[in-house]
Parts: structure tokens; sequence; C-alpha cells
């Protein structure tokens, strides 16, 4: 059986049309029977030609000349059927130009039974091997389509009982798996060679013939007969089932043109299948290049159509008709040209094998049933009657429950493993157990939460009430926008007790932590404290309320154990409590922004005024120049004076120079603007990074002993825990004192340094101290310095 292999090339052969005027001396067969030379001679219509390209020679996989055409059947097409028989893909297709013999090889002479074509003797050996092969079923289907000007025709649409082709007409469809099928062409039942010739012939007679110059009734279409085979082996009773398409293809004549001589109709007609047959050619040329990752199939009907059958997993075949008369010479060799070229595409058949997923289904269940049979037979030797594996009923799934709610108190000590479906049962019912624990938890949490809330609630008003009998209650925020404290009472995110607060740890809790601690009050109805400044709320809360410095139970505050995301908390800062730094940053940005676009106009300007100066200073030397050649302009009175146009521009110069200082000054003082505005964007969003992180620090972080620390009064600023970092930040009041300090000693500068060293002494002691873990002791006034903000530029 001759089925083509995988990597191996499409087979290629050359017929050529017996004549009495074979052009010998042009055409030569090699005596290997697979090369064809082709020389031709000068054409004096055409002038010179080129010398050089005078001989072709043409390898092929065999010449068919003078050869029967059960010879040409032998050859060319039996291969390709037996292959479509065992599930291979198989195309057969005839190419040349219109005379030369596509039809006869294809389809044959009808009248002549010795002289029938390959399709009669294909569809002849489907049925003979069908008939042959008792050891498998087929269903054979035809279909005949014909390509004319790019319309689809079905030419069996006329046989009885053809279903009405639907409004879209037929199309081209795209397969799974890269097929394509013709959507609305009619797929024919055959069932024994007689059938399908009578559909042959049908098809034939529907053929659409075109008057032509050359051969009057030469077919001016694409033909594609197709038969569609199925195969189900008898004897394996299997779902595996494989499927097959041989196409046998009968294209259009190929003449270029301008040989053709038609016009009207037939020229159209000659335009469609040149531009088939060209692009068709591009495709062949793609499919021969490996390096080409796309093949333009849907350029036209006819290479769409054929997709699946040039090539790829396809046995394919080309019968390469030529006219061996020395007239027909450049059609012949434009012929082999492009036979050639299609030998160079490569091929992979493959059979198509397919799962019958009915047959499949049933094979299944048989198995089943069979391994049901064995376990039962395995169950009754190991002694283990009465087994079960069909799907648990409510009775027993009830059951596996109980022993599993027994197992967890602890009233059964094992569950028996009986089967795989119980294994499955006992983990569910072990599941469901674990989610109904985990939701009782957490209600519990719950409650026990809004307890907590409702008990800091009624704590927190008789605070307030008593704190705003003391007339500090109620003070109105003053510029204290950056100040990031809250006060430790107003902390509510802080445990219950050390125990309780490690089981809390859900993400709500965190969150309304979270959003509590930056509005700067606690949970809970009915406390009008959130107008309070924290931070003052805080050092009074100390001062007036020495209870408020010790835990009070249910009066802490409830704090979740996983802090926010920064970037989260960050957002929600800047939003509540860091507001109004964040607005001030805002809005210096917006001023450096303008300040920047300015600095740019003024920059371009000064440029322009720039390259104006150098411009006209050009003109002017050059017009001097020019001037000193001619000699020089005087006055009456014999002083030399300028002419209009010199003066014209030393006037436009100055001018220039002037408008340039101008805008030069006003660049400067730009750029000093835009530095300084650089600097206070900078400190503010210093500022309120600093803000933000001593916040996050207390509100999240800060660890119960140094929150204790803090309550015992400590004139630490919660949040800034590092106690250099405390002591840092002392320093902008530092500085401030030290300016002063300057501005008195400025009289006796020699004091200076001694007031220096001094004041380094001080600070190295108060950071060893501090490093001691020692309270910091600090000594300047609370509220002062650190709750100012550095200078912010106004907005302009
Ligand atoms: N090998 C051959 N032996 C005998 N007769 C042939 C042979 N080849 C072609 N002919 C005859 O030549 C004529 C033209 O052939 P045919 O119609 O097959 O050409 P064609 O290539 O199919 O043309 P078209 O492109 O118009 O379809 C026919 O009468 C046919 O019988």
């Amino acid at each position: 059986m001759m089925i083509a292999h995988v990597g191996s090339e499409v087979r290629v052969f050359i017929r050529s049309r017996p004549t009495a005027n074979f052009a010998q001396e042009l055409i030569q067969y090699l005596p290997d029977g697979q090369t064809v030379s082709v020389h031709q001679r000068k054409d004096s219509r055409k002038g010179v030609v080129n010398n050089q390209l005078s001989s072709w020679s043409f390898r092929l996989d065999g010449v068919l000349h003078d050869v029967s055409q059960e010879e040409v059947y032998g050859r060319v097409g039996r291969g390709v059927v037996l292959g479509a028989l065992e599930g291979y893909n198989g195309t057969v297709m005839c190419f040349g130009q219109t005379g030369a013999g596509k039809t006869y090889t294809m389809t044959g002479a009808t009248e002549s039974y010795k002289q029938r074509g390959i399709i009669p003797r294909a569809l002849q050996e489907v049925f003979h091997e069908v008939e042959q092969r008792l050891d498998h079923t087929f269903s054979v289907h035809l279909s005949f389509l014909e390509i004319y000007n790019e319309t689809l025709v079905d030419l069996l649409a006329s046989v009885r009982g053809c279903p009405r082709v639907g409004p879209g007409g037929m199309v081209v469809v795209e397969e799974a798996g890269g097929g394509v099928s013709v959507r609305g062409l009619s797929l024919h039942p055959v069932h024994s060679e007689e059938e399908a010739l009578n559909l042959l012939f049908e098809g034939e007679m529907h053929r659409i013939i075109g008057a032509h110059a050359l051969n009057k009734n030469s077919s001016r279409s694409h033909c594609i007969l197709t038969v569609h085979i199925e195969s189900r082996s008898r004897t394996l009773s299997d779902a595996k089932y494989v499927t097959s398409k041989l196409n046998l293809v009968d294209l259009a004549g190929s003449e270029r043109l301008g040989k053709t001589g038609s016009e009207g109709q037939v020229l159209k007609e000659a335009m469609y299948i040149n531009k088939s047959l060209l692009f068709l050619e591009q495709a062949i040329l793609a499919l021969a290049d490996r390096r080409r990752d796309h093949v333009p199939f849907r350029q036209t009907k006819l290479t769409h159509a054929l997709k699946d059958s040039l090539g790829g997993n396809c046995n394919t075949v080309l019968v390469a008709n030529i006219y061996g008369e020395a007239s027909q010479i450049e059609e012949t060799l434009s012929t082999l040209r492009f036979a050639s070229r299609m030998k160079c595409v490569q091929m992979a058949p493959a059979v198509n094998e397919h799962t019958d997923p009915v047959l499949q289904v049933r094979k299944l269940e048989k198995e089943i049933q069979l391994l049901k049979q064995e376990l039962c037979i395995h169950n009754t030797l190991a002694n283990r009657m009465g087994m079960s594996y069909d799907t648990l009923s409510e009775t027993q799934v009830a059951e596996i429950q109980s022993q599993v709610q027994r197992y967890l108190e602890g009233s059964l000590d094992e569950i028996n493993i009986v089967s795989i479906r119980q294994i499955q049962e006992v983990f569910a019912q072990f599941k469901q157990a674990m989610q109904q624990q985990e939701q009782k938890v957490k209600a519990q949490l719950c409650q026990n939460y809004t307890l907590v809330e409702k008990a800091q609630s009624t704590a927190a008003s008789t605070a307030a009430k008593s704190r705003s009998s003391q007339g500090t209650v109620g003070m109105v925020e003053g510029h204290g926008f950056g100040v990031g404290v809250a006060a430790p009472s107003e902390r509510h995110i802080r445990p219950l007790s050390p125990g309780r607060t490690k089981s809390i740890k859900t993400k709500e809790l965190a969150s309304q932590g979270r959003k509590e601690a930056v509005e700067g009050r606690s949970p809970g109805p009915g406390k009008p404290v959130e107008s309070v400044n924290p931070v003052q709320r805080d050092r009074e809360g100390r001062e007036h309320d020495p209870q408020s410095q010790e835990p009070q139970g249910p009066q802490e505050p409830l704090r979740p154990d996983s802090p926010p995301p920064k970037a989260e908390a960050f957002e929600d800062f800047k939003a509540e409590r860091g507001s109004e730094i964040n607005r001030i940053l805002k809005e210096n940005k917006l001023v450096l922004l303008e300040r920047r676009a300015r600095l740019r106009e003024l920059t371009e300007g000064v440029n322009t005024a720039k390259r104006e100066i150098d411009s006209t200073s050009t003109a002017l030397r050059q017009w001097r120049d020019k001037r000193q050649s001619q000699g020089q302009f005087v006055s009456a009175e014999g002083v030399p004076v300028l002419d209009e146009a010199e003066l014209s521009l030393v006037l436009r110069l100055r001018e220039l120079k002037t408008q340039y200082r101008q805008q030069y000054e006003e660049l400067c003082g730009t750029k000093a603007e835009v530095s300084y505005c650089q600097h206070l964007v900078d400190q503010c969003r210093t500022r309120l990074l600093t803000e933000f992180e001593s916040w996050y620090n207390e509100s999240f972080l800060l660890p119960e002993e140094v929150q204790a620390m803090l309550r015992s009064g400590a004139p630490i600023r919660p949040g800034l825990v590092p106690v250099y970092k405390a002591l840092a930040l002392e320093e902008d009041e530092q500085e401030h004192f030290e300016r002063l300090r300057y501005e008195l000693l400025a009289d006796s500068p020699s004091a200076i340094s001694f007031y220096n060293a001094q004041n380094r002494t001080v600070q190295r002691r108060n950071y060893s101290k501090a490093m001691s873990q020692a309270p910091v002791q600090k000594t300047t006034p609370r509220g002062s310095g650190r709750t100012k903000l550095p200078a912010i530029l106004s907005v302009i």
C-alpha cells in the first residue's frame, strides 16, 4: 500500500496530452522516467531572449507520457484511495492549461469505460474494498462542489431529497483540529459503485461550461468531488472509529489572460481563474517554505476549500497536465514550475481516529459492572458480606454523622473504616463539624465584642462628662492638624485582656479599629469627643483623671492583633487625621507646579531673546562689513553717520538686550521661588510621613509596655518609640533655642563655643540616659514647639 510517510513530500506527476505535433526538440523526457527538460526558442516578437534561461530541467515523481488511464490510476490514485480507506485524508489534483487533459485524467471519457479516469476508478476501488473488508463496516458519502467565479455551487443540489441551502448560502468553515468543510454543501450516502457513479454523472451534467477561444467545451470552473469515508471495526467492540476525506480535484485551466483572447463573460471567468490559481501558487509557496508559519489559505474560495487537502495531514498527489506542442511551450513551462514548487510541500499524513462517546460510555459501564462483580467475590472471600458500594443513603449518612460527633466528644474511640465512600463521608462530616465550631466561636466573639463596646461607651461618656465639668472638654482644635497622636484613653484598640486579644483576629475588627483610630475616637454611640484635640485630651485626661492611667478592664479599648496594611492606613490617615497637612502639601505642590511652568516659559523666552540678539548682531555685522567696503556715510558736516537700516538694527538690538535682561532677572527670581517651593513641598511630605508613622506606631504597633509608660505620664510622645528618634524630633525646638542664644550672644562671640560644647555634653547625657531605659525627662514645657508646622508658603 502506497501511503506517504511522515515528513515526505507531495507526489507530483507530469502527464502530457498526446499530439501529432509534439515538440520533441523543445521537450525531452529523460530515461529515468522522472525528469523533463525544456528548451525555449528565441521569441522573435520579444526581441533578444536571455540565453542563460533557455533550458530548464524538472525532476518529479514520474512522467506519464503515452500511458493508459489504468496505469495513470495505478501510479497516481490507487495509493491515495487505499489510504483513505485506512483513515488518511487524500487529495488527487489535476493542474494545467486548458485542453491539456485535466478532465480526461480526472473523469476520463464518459462514453468509454476503458478511458474512464481517476474518479470512476477510485469509486470502483472504494466499493470493491468495502466489499472485501468484512471485518469493518463502512459508510460512504459523496459531495460535489464547484467553484465558479468565486461562487460555491453544489453540483448535487438537484438530487432528490437534497436539503435546501439556508439563506447564508454555502460557506467554507474551519473545523476544530484544522480541517475545513463547506457548510450547506449536500452530503449523499452511497452504498454501491453504481450509486456513486450516478451522482458523479449528475454532477458533471451541471458543470458550467463557458465558451473559450482555445477549447469550446472546456470547463471554466474548479471542481472538487469528495468521498467521505467512515469505518468501524466489526470485530473489536471498540468506541474508536476512523474517518477520512478523499478529494478529487479538477482545476480550471491555468493559461494566462493574454493568451486566451477572451472577452466579456469569458474574460471575467479567466480573471477569476487566474486569481484563484495565483493564490493557489502563493499558498503552495508558503507551504513549501518551512520558515513560514502563516499560509494565506483564505484569500480565495479555492485555497480555503483545499486548506486541509494540500500537504499537512493529507496524502496529496498532483498531476501536472501539459500540452506538448511548440506553441504551448510557455504554458508548459509555467505548469512545470508550479509542479516543482508543489513538490517541495511537506506532508505528514495521520489517521483520523475518533472516539464514539455513546459507545465509550457503554464500554465504561460494562467495565464498572465487571469490577463490581470482582469486588463482590473479593468481599465474600474476605468474609465481608453485605458490603455495598452504591451511593450512601440518608440513613447511612446520618449514622456516619453521629459517629463523627461521638468521636469528637470522646464517647467513641474509633471510626471503623469500611469503604472509600464511607471515608469520604467521614471527612465531609469532620469538615462540617469544624465549620460549625468556627461559626460558634465567631458568634461568641461578636457578642463579647458588643459587650465591650457598650461598657466602653458608658465609661467614656462618664469620663467625658466629668472632664466637661472641669471645663476642658470640647476645646476646639487649634492648628494641630499634624499632631498625629491619639490619646491613650481614645486608643480603643487595646486588648480587653491579654488572653482575649490573642483570639480576636478578624479582619473586620482590624479595619474597624483602623477607621476609628484615624478618626481619633472610640467606638460606640453617644460620645461627643470628636472635636477634642486628641493630644490635648490625652494630656487633660492624664492630668485630671489619674484613674485613666491604669488599665480599666472592660474600659480598655480593643486593638487588632495584626496591623492593617500601611498603604491602606496611609490613605485613611490622609483623609482624616492628616487631612490638614495633606491639604497644605497639595496646595504647595500646586504652587510648585505653577512656578515651574512659569520657569519653563521664562527659560524659553530668554533663549528666544538670546537667539534673536545673536541673529540681529550677525545681521548688523554683515551690514557694517558691506558698508565698509562701500565707504562711510557722512553728514553735511562731514561727521560719520549711520544709515537707516543700520540704525534700525542697532535699535532692535538694544531693545532685545533690555528684554533679555528683564526676562533673565525674572528667571533668576522664579528659579529661587521654585527651589523654595520644592523645599516646602519636601518639608510637608516629610512631616506628613513622620506624623503618619507616629500615628501608625501608636495605633497599631506600640507594645503594651510602652503604652503603659506613656500612660504613666512619661514626657515621650507616643508613637516615637525609639528614644533617640524622639530626641531628634525635639531638635526643632533646640535649634530655635540656639538661634535665640546666638542672637543674645552676638556681642560676645567667644561665649558661643563654650555654650556649644556645653550643649553637646547635655545632649550626650540625655541620649545615654534614654538608652539605659530610664523614662526621658523632658524639660521643655508641654505643648510647645512640636505641634507647630514649619513655615508653609501661602497659596498665591
Ligand atoms: N491522455 C489523453 N489521451 C487521449 N485524449 C486526451 C488525453 N488528454 C486529453 N485528451 C483529449 O483532449 C481534449 C481536452 O482534454 P480535457 O478536456 O481533459 O482538457 P482539460 O485540461 O480538462 O481542459 P479544461 O481546462 O478546459 O477543463 C479532450 O477531448 C480529451 O479527450
